[in-house]
């Protein structure tokens, strides 16, 4: 039994000092931030890139449609990381600071698999009140999160300014196989506005352009991964008719730098992250603007010369040209990309090579 004394001791003491791993800078963090989409491929580099900064936890929400849990292994059981299997059309109650919005199936074979769908996905509902958000997110009891979302050069259409300023309003059909994605959104665009302006809520819109890199699915349906893999497998390149329509490709490390800056900056946005190709010097003439055939050349020369180039049946609205003007990203966000498509596409022939078994001869 405890004297009179010790008791007295007991009571006068002071109370334990907390658990160290209170003061551990992995309990600290400054920034919370979610990332739906985050298993995908721009999101997946979007991650890597948050996750070294110590001061930011990283919260990744996906249900792996197009993602892979394999582009967040070196994260997976990191104290500062959390990932999540969900549909973001399911409301999600999470608590933080950030939310970078890229969910969404971003190559027209996986868009056109199920339009209805798809198209909601691109929908926000914000409850300010209550920070609630319908299909989509976030709880937050105090202040809502900074909302970016990923938007796109689709829409501009099928544009008939050229570059593409964000104040063009865009050529868009309706009602073809495509609007599922573009006229998305655009409808998504427009809520993002509606809600900062009604609700105040603080939101960034990216425009992103064509952007290529290491960790595209290897049977996405895009340009640049379908070119990559065709000639590793040594398989005719399939250039959709008429081969003359053009794309802006930006390395994705140069996007990810984009996004982050318009996150971290003072401006709502729209703004256009793409790569125009201007900041080549004359002496060394190359546009950032190719024709798909001057891809497909391209990647022969550079991966497999002995490759075919076919010409193949094209799908109805593909836009005939496309080009960022990033005037505004350049003045605003201090952006702008910088690395060559001659540069960024021996980056992910490595990664499609280790990932598809054929090593360089
Ligand atoms: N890559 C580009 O060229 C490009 C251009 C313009 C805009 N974007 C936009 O950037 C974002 C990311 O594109 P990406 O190229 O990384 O595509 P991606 O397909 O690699 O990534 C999309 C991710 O979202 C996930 N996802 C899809 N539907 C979901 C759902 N209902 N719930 C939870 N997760 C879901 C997928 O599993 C995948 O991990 C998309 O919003 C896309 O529209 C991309
Ligand atoms: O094998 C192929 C695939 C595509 N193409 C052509 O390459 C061009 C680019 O097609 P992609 O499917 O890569 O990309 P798109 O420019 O049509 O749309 C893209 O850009 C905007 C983003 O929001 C979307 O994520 C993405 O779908 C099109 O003209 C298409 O006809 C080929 O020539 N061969």
């Amino acid at each position: 039994m405890a004297s009179n004394g010790e008791k007295q001791s007991a009571a006068t003491k002071a109370p334990p000092a907390p658990s160290p791993l209170r003061t551990s800078k992995f309990c600290q963090p400054n920034m919370r931030i979610l990332i739906t989409g985050g298993a995908g491929f721009i999101g997946s580099h979007l991650v890597d890139r948050l996750m070294e900064n110590e001061k930011n936890e990283v919260i990744v929400v996906d249900n792996y449609f197009t993602g892979s849990k394999d582009n967040l292994r070196k994260w997976i059981s990191h104290p500062r990381f959390e990932l999540i299997r969900h549909d973001v059309t399911e409301p999600l109650l999470v608590e933080v600071d950030q939310i970078y919005h890229l969910a969404c199936p971003a190559s027209p074979i996986f868009y056109k698999h199920n339009p209805v769908k798809f198209l909601c996905i691109r929908f926000f509902k914000f409850e300010s009140g209550n920070g609630y958000i319908d299909g989509q997110i976030i709880e937050a009891q105090n202040a809502l999160p900074m909302i970016l979302l990923t938007s796109t050069s689709e829409v501009y259409g099928d544009p008939l300014i050229h570059p593409q300023p964000e104040t063009y309003w865009g050529n868009v059909n309706p009602i073809g196989v495509r609007s599922c994605y573009d006229e998305g959104k655009r409808v998504a665009e427009t809520l993002m506005f509606d809600y900062h302006r009604q609700h105040g809520i603080e939101i960034r819109v990216a425009r992103i352009f064509n952007t290529y890199g290491p960790r595209m699915n290897i049977d996405d349906g895009r340009v640049v991964s379908n070119f990559i893999a065709q000639a590793l497998r040594d398989e005719p390149l399939t250039v959709q008719a008429p081969g003359t329509q053009t794309r802006s490709f930006c390395y994705v490390s140069d996007m990810v730098d984009g996004l982050i800056r318009l996150m971290e900056g003072e401006h709502t946005g729209p703004i256009n992250l793409g790569n125009p190709g201007e900041f080549v010097e004359p002496s060394t003439p190359q546009t950032g603007e190719f024709t798909m055939l001057e891809l497909a050349e391209t990647v022969k020369e550079l991966i497999n010369p002995d490759v075919k180039i076919v010409t193949v049946e094209n799908t109805p609205d593909d836009p005939r040209q496309r080009k960022p003007d990033i005037t505004k990203a350049k003045e605003l966000l201090g952006w702008e990309p910088k690395i060559k498509l001659r540069e960024g596409l021996p980056l992910m022939e490595e990664d499609f090579r280790l990932r598809l078994g054929v090593p360089k001869k």
